[in-house]
């Protein structure tokens, strides 16, 4: 079992841990049971700027050392990331809700991003470009964008970290990480791995506390040049009409709402079994679950038969519990606007064929019973808005044109899935799917090694990949004229 100090320091400017400079405090709850786990620093912009001054200040001894220096360092970070993983995975556990072995699984994934990013920092090539004039020679050199501001959710506290720092410091970048005031205590965890790793001092540096007043801060400072952001697409709207004043280079990860369309022809069992794993992994608290289903109505009964049966047969409670299929939400005003989507359907018509309610086998903690609602209609706010909860609607279709419009009447673009043994099919609509992330008879499409990232209203740029280290650099070409 872990505890914690009543008090926390959770501000590390170059090299430091400390309090706000306003003194303030504030608590971090325990999702499944609403107590206090601990306080930690409540900052505020005077904070923020010490952190930009200090990554300033660190940017150009950073940048110098050579990719093979920083990718050793970033190694290192990984391997202590590996030995600590049951640890942090606990803390994860105890500040966001979700089931210990989801925990445990994000950890690997935040590992992978360290490990990842260790490689392809020696993989940030150049070019040397033919010259049309002889009296010319012709380079493009990646240079990193220098000090980055990064602000994470709390949904997967650890991993959207890593998504972000990792390739930062492998690109020489340096940066001031605002992580979400729901799971501090986790990016804590983080940040002295990659103290204990050898990153040096003003590289990396937290700030957690008022998070208007720090990413204002962010926004608002010349020498931040790049703000990477996961999170909702109303925060992200924001950030970018804020950072439009200083042109800032921005990368932004944000809602999603994605459609799972279940042809006939697919493996029924595992086209099931993957759509309630897609839908109740933390609790539908991510932003690639499923969010609407599609289902032909060729196999409309069997298939909701088998999928009601699976998902009454899931356990709720505490995340450290064992045996727990789903956790708690993150807190009272995440299961209210759950609550109210489903009120809303069944309002304008929908049936619920399980759950529909807040869960009544505890008096602590926030938890929602896993839902599936048929009969839904497209006027539905759980057909349109991002549900972020364990709400599954299911609606029939007759024809593969008619599911993939369906799939593509939304304003988000992230992720979509769909299941068939129809390799003609498979390329078909995989092809007029209007998202950044398809999985074909796969609902866990993101992987270190793969560029993750959304269209639409689901964000710009790539996270992950050789892609995702581009989001971190500036290419300079260089015209140099010679004497022939
Ligand atoms: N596309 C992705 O990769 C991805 C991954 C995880 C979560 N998400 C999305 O994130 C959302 C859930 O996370 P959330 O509730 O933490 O989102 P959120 O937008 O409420 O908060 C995200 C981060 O922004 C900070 N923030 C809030 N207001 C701010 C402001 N005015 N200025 C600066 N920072 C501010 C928060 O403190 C937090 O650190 C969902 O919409 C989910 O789809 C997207
Ligand atoms: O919530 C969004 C995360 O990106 C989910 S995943 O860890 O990429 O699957």
């Amino acid at each position: 079992m872990i505890t914690f100090d009543n008090y926390v320091p959770s501000i590390y400017i170059n090299g430091r841990w400390k309090s706000a400079s306003s003194r303030k405090k504030t608590p971090v709850r325990n999702p499944a049971t609403w107590d206090i786990l601990t306080h930690v620093s409540y900052g505020d912009e005077v904070d923020t700027k010490n952190a930009i001054e200090a990554a300033g200040e660190a940017k150009e001894g950073w940048a110098s050392l050579s990719p093979r220096k920083r990718s050793n360092i970033l190694y290192r970070a990984y391997q202590l990331m590996e030995e600590n993983a049951e640890r942090i995975a606990a803390v994860l556990t105890m500040e966001q809700g979700k089931p210990l072995r989801e925990a445990k699984g994000e950890i690997k994934s935040a590992a992978s991003f360290l490990l990842w990013y260790a490689e392809e920092a020696n993989r940030l090539y150049g070019e040397w470009i033919p010259s049309s004039i002889e009296s010319k020679r012709l380079s493009v050199i990646p240079q990193p964008v220098g000090v980055v501001g990064a602000i994470t959710p709390w949904n997967f506290p650890a991993s959207m970290i890593t998504r972000k720092v990792a390739p930062a410091l492998a690109a020489g970048c340096t940066v001031v990480l605002k992580p979400a005031s729901e799971t501090p205590l986790t990016a804590i965890e983080i940040v002295k791995i990659l103290e204990k790793a050898g990153v040096p001092d003003g590289v990396v540096n937290l700030v957690t506390g008022n998070s208007a007043k720090i990413g204002d801060a962010l926004l608002h400072h010349e020498a931040v040049r790049l703000i990477t952001f996961t999170g909702s697409t109303e925060v992200g709207k924001h950030l970018m009409r804020e950072s439009a004043d200083q042109v800032k280079k921005l990368s932004l990860e944000l809602g999603g709402h994605a459609p799972i369309i279940i042809f006939a022809d697919a493996d029924l069992e595992k086209a099931a079994e993957m759509t309630l794993a897609s839908k109740f992994r933390n609790s539908g608290q991510t932003c690639i679950c499923a969010n609407r289903v599609y289902v032909e109505d060729k196999i409309w009964d069997n298939f909701k038969k088998v999928l009601v049966e699976k998902v009454e047969a899931m356990r709720l409670g505490d995340g450290l519990g064992d045996d727990v299929d789903m956790g708690p939400l993150i807190n009272e005003g995440a299961t209210e606007k759950v609550h109210e989507q489903v009120k809303d359907a069944v309002a304008k018509g929908a049936e619920v064929a399980c759950g529909g309610n807040i869960w009544e086998g505890t008096d602590k903690g926030h938890y929602y019973l896993p839902t599936v609602l048929s009969d839904v209609r497209n006027d539905m706010l759980v057909m349109k808005e991002e549900t972020f909860g364990p709400i599954l609607p299911l609606q029939s279709f007759t024809s593969e044109e008619e599911a993939i419009r369906a799939a593509n009447d939304s304003e988000y673009g992230l992720a979509a899935y769909f299941f068939t043994k129809n390799l003609d099919r498979s390329v078909r609509v995989a092809e007029k799917l209007d998202y950044g992330i398809i999985g074909i008879n796969d609902v866990f499409p993101a992987v270190a090694e793969a560029p993750f990232g959304g269209i639409k209203q689901s964000g710009i740029g790539k996270e992950g990949g050789h892609h995702g280290i581009h989001e971190y650099v500036e290419l300079k070409y260089i015209s140099m004229g010679i004497e022939n």
